[in-house]
C-alpha cells in the first residue's frame, strides 16, 4: 500500500486514514531501519516510549516481520520510564514486554531496562551510566557533534500536552543539556517520579519517529509542527525535537492532523 509522505520543515509527515494503515507503515518503517543498520554496523539499537505507541508496534510480532527482522541484533531501552515496580500496570518496561518482547526471539540481555529497586535519581544515573558503557564499546554510536549517543532509532509518543518521552512542557527538564539520562518526582502525568532521555540525546539520534494519534492531540500536533502557530508555546517539548543530523518522521492518523492545513510543505 502506498502512503503520501510529505517532506515540510519540521520533517517527513505520514498521515494515515486508520490506526491500522499507520501500524502497517510504522514496522514497516522500523523494518527497513534495523535491516539498514544491521548491514552497516551489526546491530540496531531502538530506544522505546510507552503510552499508545505500544499498541502500534504489535505487528511487528506477526508475518513476515516474527521471522524477518534480524531480533537478535536488537538493543532495546526505554526514553523514558515511570520509576515503579516492573512489574506495575504504570511501567514502560512491561507495557513493552507483554506487548511485543515477549512474543519476538529478542536476547533478554539486550533489553536494558531500568533498575526499579532505586529512587529516580539513582536509576537515571544508572542507567545512564549503562548507556555510557554501551557508548564507549561503540554498540551504541556516537554522535559527529558531540559526545551524545546515536542511537539508530528513538520512537517518541506525544501527549496531549505536547510532552515527549518525560520532558513536560515548561519543566526545568527541558534545560537539562549535561545529562543524558535525566530524573524527574513531580511529573504532571501520574506516576510523578520518572527518569527521562534529555533533549540532547534525542536530537542526537540518526532518525525520530513521533507517533501520534487521536483528535485531542491536534492542537498540540499543530503547534508541533506547524511553523505558522510558533508563538508563546514554542518551548512545546515536541517541537524541541529537531535531531542535528538525523531524520524526523511524524507517524499521525487523520484525526491528530485535522488542525495541520496550514503546514508550510517544502518541495
Ligand atoms: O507518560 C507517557 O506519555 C507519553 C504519551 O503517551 P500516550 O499514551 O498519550 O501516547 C509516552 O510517549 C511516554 O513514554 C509515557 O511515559
Amino acid at each position: 500500500m502506498a502512503f503520501p509522505r510529505v517532506q515540510t520543515s519540521r520533517g517527513e509527515l505520514r498521515i494515515h486514514e486508520s490506526l491500522d494503515d499507520l501500524s502497517t507503515d510504522l514496522v514497516e518503517y522500523i523494518s527497513e531501519l534495523s535491516d539498514a543498520s544491521v548491514k552497516e554496523r551489526g546491530v540496531f539499537t531502538i530506544a522505546l516510549s510507552g503510552g499508545s505507541l505500544i499498541g502500534l508496534l504489535g505487528k511487528l510480532s506477526e508475518a513476515p516481520y516474527n521471522k524477518t527482522i534480524d531480533w537478535v541484533k536488537w538493543y532495546i531501552f526505554w526514553t523514558d520510564e515511570r520509576v515503579v515496580a516492573k512489574s506495575h500496570p504504570d511501567s514502560n518496561y512491561k507495557l513493552a514486554k507483554d506487548g511485543l518482547l515477549t512474543k519476538v526471539p529478542v536476547i533478554p540481555s539486550h533489553v536494558h531496562s531500568i533498575n526499579d529497586s532505586l529512587s529516580a535519581e539513582d536509576a537515571a544515573s544508572e542507567y545512564e551510566f549503562g548507556i555510557r558503557q554501551l557508548v564507549k564499546t561503540r554498540l551504541i554510536s556516537v554522535s559527529d557533534i558531540n559526545d551524545c549517543p546515536k542511537f539508530d532509532l528513538i520512537l517518541l509518543g506525544m501527549g496531549p500536552d505536547g510532552h515527549v518521552a518525560s520532558l513536560f512542557p515548561d519543566h526545568s527538564v527541558l534545560g537539562v543539556k549535561d545529562e543524558w539520562v535525566t530524573f524527574i518526582t513531580d511529573s504532571p502525568k501520574p506516576p510523578p517520579e520518572r527518569i527521562t532521555f534529555t533533549l540532547p540525546v534525542i536530537n542526537s539520534a540518526s532518525n525520530v519517529a513521533v507517533v501520534v494519534t487521536g483528535g485531542r492531540k491536534a492542537e498540540a500536533v499543530c503547534q508541533a509542527i506547524n511553523a505558522a502557530d510558533v508563538g508563546p508555546n514554542s518551548v512545546l517539548p515536541a517541537r524541541m525535537v529537531e535531531p542535528s543530523t538525523g531524520k524526523l518522521v511524524w507517524f499521525l492518523d487523520q484525526q491528530a492532523a485535522l488542525k495541520l492545513d496550514g503546514v508550510a510543505v517544502s518541495k
